[in-house]
């Protein structure tokens, strides 16, 4: 190896120019902090809405710096694929993990999709591992996943051969084109890719057929261990389905399907949980110093993809205290223009890339690739003298549990001396690996308090990558060519009010909880503007909170004839601020290929989401955080998008209600709107003197209608479409309610 090619970085950062967009936040800012002053100033007018109206203001401000300071130094990760090959004699080994928790609205097929193209990655096969965790415990995901084992079997070769470049099948072959790709050998290339297709074709119709009638295995041998299981009540079953015995670089990854134990009063910490026997099954069995962790429809783009991670994990001067590198989320299949607003694209482009200039990204909970002794507790720069002090056998088993196998293997991963022999054979390790699976296991343990995946929430990512960055660590983005992964973003609105419903939860737990970033700012290692950024994550609950005060004002103001803006020139200066917000936004979409129609339903939905969901949320993360309510993971839905029928394609990106109570949230608000703009029409005002409402407040009226008015169409809409009489009542009862307490 020449010495040269050494000393050459294996990746680096790029600072990206946005001097507009900087500009603009600024201005914004700045006309915010007039608003501000404005109103300071002006106390003779001072009343109760006019105050509300100023908190909450001043709490969008707060936001806004939040968010300036996330955004204005963004940066781009470049890896060089090239020099790793060069620098590195020898890859590490990687685990990669794959939970899945709901045969149901995780179709197996889909997570055999993301399986397959895990298997398949370009990367030696003899050192990954796949470990798929089946919360469902479902004979069904069990069957579909032997089935694939087998195809695959025909599927990594074929795609190494033809060194295909999207190798989740059903991806694959739902694009005709790449049947008549003219390689020189296009006749055999043709003939393979048909008889590929054919077997994914029978594999899909298997898979499918044991769906419509799974009492099929039952007399199946094989699928013994199955019978008389419930899905909350179960021992632990572990099952080899692929081991790579020889070695072999150009064989197939090992393949274990696990599903820890699950008994009725044991919480079970859903993907927490989940995430945290695979790191110790695999700990066991393979004990890879790198794990990648995707959810089970977020199947793999970019085959060369752990080869990027690895340029930044193996880089030897500024990898050494990357704790994790995070993937973007990125959706196929997306609806056109993103009517319910959640494919996240500013999120990721902005706030990711913003922080990627700082300390690094959050976890994002799927994409990403971890240190496994980060995972179990370490901290950058520990010495080795601290970390001999930690590795005594005592305090080993009080931290990892009482399995001496397990606690073996953790001290080989913290030491850094991982096994590395190549005729590693998982199923050895069978028995070991049923016990750490058990629900009793993580008694008295540090599992899931100060290491693994962190539980108390259910967004279980921001604060075990939080965890991570308050001990000193530092993550950075990888955004490869073409793109790492892609997954299912939710297709209808009501998955994906329960989505940011549940997000919404267990943020607002982690803010008021041990893991908040005011903790992390106050006691950890955690730098100042990336603990920052970690308010702008973790207060969207709170968010809710003050936006549902700030769209409550206007109806307030134009019931009781009052007024929380100014009137005359006076109104230029909220109407400043909105306005050129909404432009800067306009243009942060256009300028990232976006259409008008696109950034508009974002605004529209953000609106929705965050005075319904999130306002929702808070409520239900405050109840748990006082210990009056217990929240669950409500698993999202998932679907391939090309797969539906035309029936469900016409559905696409039309809102459907149901009895949900965040429709009854959105619908009180549209009603409460729309009751105040016909008081003031009729000139119903309870008191005609005083300020007088004016342009401002209807102004605002009117846009929140805007705003909600796919809930003013559902209003009138038939089946599906329309919100259920039931909670129509409901609203009314609460905006009369609403009303009344005004006036009365
Ligand atoms: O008890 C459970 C619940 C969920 N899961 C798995 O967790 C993953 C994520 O669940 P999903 O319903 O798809 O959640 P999303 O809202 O789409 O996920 C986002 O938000 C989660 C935190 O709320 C993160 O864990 C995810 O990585 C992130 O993609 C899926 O593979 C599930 O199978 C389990 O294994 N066990
Ligand atoms: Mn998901």
């Amino acid at each position: 190896m020449a010495n040269h090619a050494t000393s050459l970085p294996l990746y680096e950062k790029i600072w990206l120019k946005r001097t507009f967009q900087r500009v603009m936040d600024t201005l914004v800012l700045i006309l915010l902090l007039m608003l501000l002053s404005y109103r300071v100033l002006s106390v003779n007018t001072f009343t109760l809405p006019w105050f509300l109206a100023f908190i909450c203001e001043s709490w969008f401000t707060f936001t806004w710096i939040v968010i300036l300071n996330t955004k204005w130094t963004p940066a781009l990760t470049i890896t060089h694929l090239h020099r790793l090959l060069q620098q590195v004699p020898e890859l590490p080994r990687v685990d990669l993990f794959v939970p899945t928790a709901d045969p149901i609205l995780e179709p197996p097929i889909i997570t055999v999709n993301t399986v397959l193209s895990l298997l398949a990655l370009d990367y030696p096969a003899y050192k990954l591992a796949c470990y798929v965790s089946d919360d469902g415990c479902s004979p069904l995901t069990y069957y579909a996943l032997v089935e694939a084992s087998k195809f695959a079997k025909h599927w990594v070769p074929f795609c190494n051969k033809y060194n295909i470049q999207v190798r989740a099948p059903f991806r694959y072959f739902s694009d005709v084109s790449t049947a008549n790709s003219t390689t020189e050998d296009s006749l055999e290339f043709k003939q393979d890719w048909l008889r590929m297709k054919d077997m994914y074709d029978n594999l899909s119709k298997k898979i499918e057929q044991v769906n419509q009638k799974p009492n099929a295995f039952q007399i199946d041998r094989e699928f013994a261990v199955f019978s008389n299981v419930e899905q909350r009540n179960h021992p632990s079953i572990i099952k080899v389905l692929l081991e790579n015995k020889e070695g072999l670089s150009d064989g197939l990854p090992h393949l274990i399907y696990v599903s820890r134990e699950k008994r009725p009063h044991y919480p079970h910490n859903y993907k927490a949980g989940a995430m945290n026997v695979l790191t110790r099954v695999s700990g066991l069995m393979t004990n890879a110093p790198f794990m990648l962790n995707v959810d089970c429809d977020m199947f793999v783009n970019n085959p060369k993809i752990v080869l990027h991670a690895m340029c930044i994990l193996m880089d030897s001067k500024n990898g050494k205290d990357v704790a994790f590198v995070q993937c973007f989320q990125q959706f196929y299949d997306g609806i056109k223009d993103d009517p319910f607003g959640n494919q996240c694209v500013g999120t990721f482009q902005y706030i990711v890339r913003g922080m990627a200039g700082l300390q690094g990204p959050f976890y994002a909970g799927t994409n990403t690739f971890h240190r496994r002794k980060v995972i179990y507790g370490l901290c950058p720069n520990e010495t080795e003298s601290e970390k001999k002090g930690k590795l005594t056998e005592k305090i080993l088993v009080q931290q990892f549990g009482c399995s001496k196998e397990f606690v073996k293997s953790a001290v080989h991963a913290l030491e850094g001396s991982a096994y590395s022999s190549n005729d590693l054979r998982p199923s050895n390790f069978s028995e070991a690996a049923t016990q750490v699976a058990n629900c009793g296991y993580e008694n008295d343990t540090c599992w899931g308090k100060q290491m693994g995946w962190l539980y108390g929430s259910v967004v279980e990512d921001i604060p075990t990558g939080l965890d991570m960055h308050s001990r000193g660590w530092r993550s950075e983005c990888c955004t490869p060519d073409p793109i790492a992964f892609t997954g299912c973003c939710p297709r209808g609105l009501l998955s994906t009010m329960i989505q940011q419903k549940r997000w919404a939860t267990g943020l607002t737990t982690m803010f008021f909880g041990k893991h908040s970033p005011v903790m992390a700012l106050l006691f950890g290692k955690i730098q100042f503007r990336e603990g920052l950024s970690y308010f702008w994550i973790t207060n969207w609950g709170i968010r809710g909170v003050f936006h549902v005060c700030y769209v409550a004002l206007p109806p307030y103001c134009l019931i009781t004839n009052t007024n929380i803006y100014p009137k005359g020139y006076g109104l230029w200066f909220p109407i400043a601020p909105f306005v050129i917000y909404n432009m800067h936004s306009l243009l942060e979409y256009l300028s990232i290929g976006k259409s008008t129609r696109f950034w508009w339903n974002n605004q529209r939905m953000s609106m929705i989401i965050t005075t319904t969901a999130w306002f929702i949320g808070f409520l239900n993360g405050v109840l748990k955080q006082l210990g009056l309510s217990d929240t669950v993971f409500e698993v999202t839905q998932k679907e391939h998008g090309t797969c539906s029928d035309d029936g469900d394609n016409a559905d696409a990106g039309k809102f459907t209600f149901d009895k949900s109570i965040v429709f009854v949230a959105g619908t009180t608000i549209l009603l409460v709107q729309l009751t105040a703009l016909c008081i003031w029409i009729l000139g119903l005002q309870t008191s005609q003197g005083g300020n007088g409402s004016g342009l401002g407040e209807l102004l605002c009226s009117v846009y929140l209608v805007i705003c909600f008015r796919p809930y003013l169409k559902g209003l009138f809409g038939k089946g599906k479409y329309g919100i259920p009489l039931s909670s129509t009542c409901k609203s009314a009862m609460l905006a009369l309610v609403f009303v009344y307490s005004i006036i009365g």
